[in-house]
């Protein structure tokens, strides 16, 4: 069994470092507590009862089938700006068809000889991806690494979490190579874990905090260091940019992988949240509003800027294989 090193503090850690040390990026705190303070019991309640899973959208059986499809989905959930008009539930879509079409992956007892190459194949029946040879690599990996580490079956990699969604993140950055998602900032090691705790959110949201998707810990999850959410708590007007990186990201200027600007917009993002969640707690001792999980937070705002995403602002462009 794998050392279990609570990776999720060490994302809440390590952003919160970059964010009180960021020189191109500001976390405007008032400004968070200004937009919790306006949200509505309405809101508030709805987002506290709901999951935000796209049942529709995504593969879903009840079984462990659906763990293994978003553990794919989530392998290869990155990157879709490049491609014009290519968004996130072109991948979920296009796999979910892939496998119903493949009708012998829905034989629950075939399920252990899921491997590498059947998953590679998946990928040929969805449409067409910006380093589709690459995606192709991180599929082969989720394959072959289910089969030497789990017997080949999503639901032992589920049981030995044990019921925490802290553990599994564990487990899957150790088991999967793909999904470690981290860097360096100024010397020290920064974590995001973008689509390894997507994953866990997937899994939850998709057995509905039930059977397999029961954690205890939930609660502990960040919010998922993306390019599409950071749009809308700059518009918020929650993370402000310096006026050369507003510049950058606003002419659609790419920001290189790893760069200080980068790392501070994916952690001051993380912070930012955790700030909303912080003033909803500090309200709800007054007034007994609902207060989210960051992960139902990070849903309300993704799904906002997907709404919202022909009007509003650039998102930044970084080629990455994380988010
Ligand atoms: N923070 C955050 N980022 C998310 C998601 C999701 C999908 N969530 C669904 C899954 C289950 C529920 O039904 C949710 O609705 C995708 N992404 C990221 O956004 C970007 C894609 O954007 P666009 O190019 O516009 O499709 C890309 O980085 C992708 O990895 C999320 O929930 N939170």
């Amino acid at each position: 069994m794998t050392k279990f090193s609570n990776l999720v503090r060490r994302v809440q850690e390590s952003t919160a470092d970059v964010c009180k040390a960021a020189q191109h990026v500001h976390l405007n705190k008032k400004e968070a507590w200004q937009v919790a303070s306006a949200m509505s019991y309405q809101e508030l309640e709805h987002l506290t009862s709901d999951r935000a899973f796209d049942a529709d959208l995504h593969f879903t059986d009840g079984g462990p089938l659906t763990v293994l499809y978003l553990l794919c989905v989530d392998s290869i959930n990155f990157c879709f700006w490049p491609q014009c008009g290519l968004e996130y539930e072109h991948l979920a879509r296009g796999l979910k068809e892939a496998l119903i079409r493949d009708k012998q992956a829905l034989d629950p007892h075939r399920l252990a000889c899921f491997d590498g190459d059947q998953l590679q194949k998946l990928l040929s029946l969805t449409t067409p991806m910006p380093a589709q040879d690459r995606r192709a690599e991180l599929l082969r990996e989720v394959g072959q690494q289910l089969l030497s580490h789990f017997d080949g079956r999503p639901q032992n990699l589920i049981a030995q979490a044990e019921g925490s969604a802290v553990r599994l993140v564990d487990l899957i950055a150790n088991s999967f190579p793909g999904f470690q998602d981290r860097t360096m900032y100024r010397g020290r090691e920064v974590w995001f874990l973008k689509r390894a705790q997507i994953f866990v959110g997937d899994v939850w949201g998709a057995f509905q905090g039930q059977g397999l998707g029961r954690f205890d810990d939930i609660s502990e999850l960040t919010m998922f260091a993306d390019y599409r959410v950071p749009v809308v708590l700059r518009q918020m007007g929650i993370l402000v940019y310096s006026a050369q990186l507003a510049n950058m990201v606003d002419t659609r200027y790419e920001l290189a992988a790893e760069s200080e600007e980068e790392v501070e917009i994916r952690a001051c993002t993380i912070q930012a949240v955790e700030e909303l969640k912080s003033a909803l707690r500090e309200r709800s001792s007054r007034d007994g509003c609902p207060v989210p999980h960051s992960v139902q937070l990070d849903w309300f705002l993704w799904e906002r800027g997907e709404r919202e995403r022909e009007t509003a602002p650039p998102h930044h462009r970084t080629w990455t294989t994380f988010y």
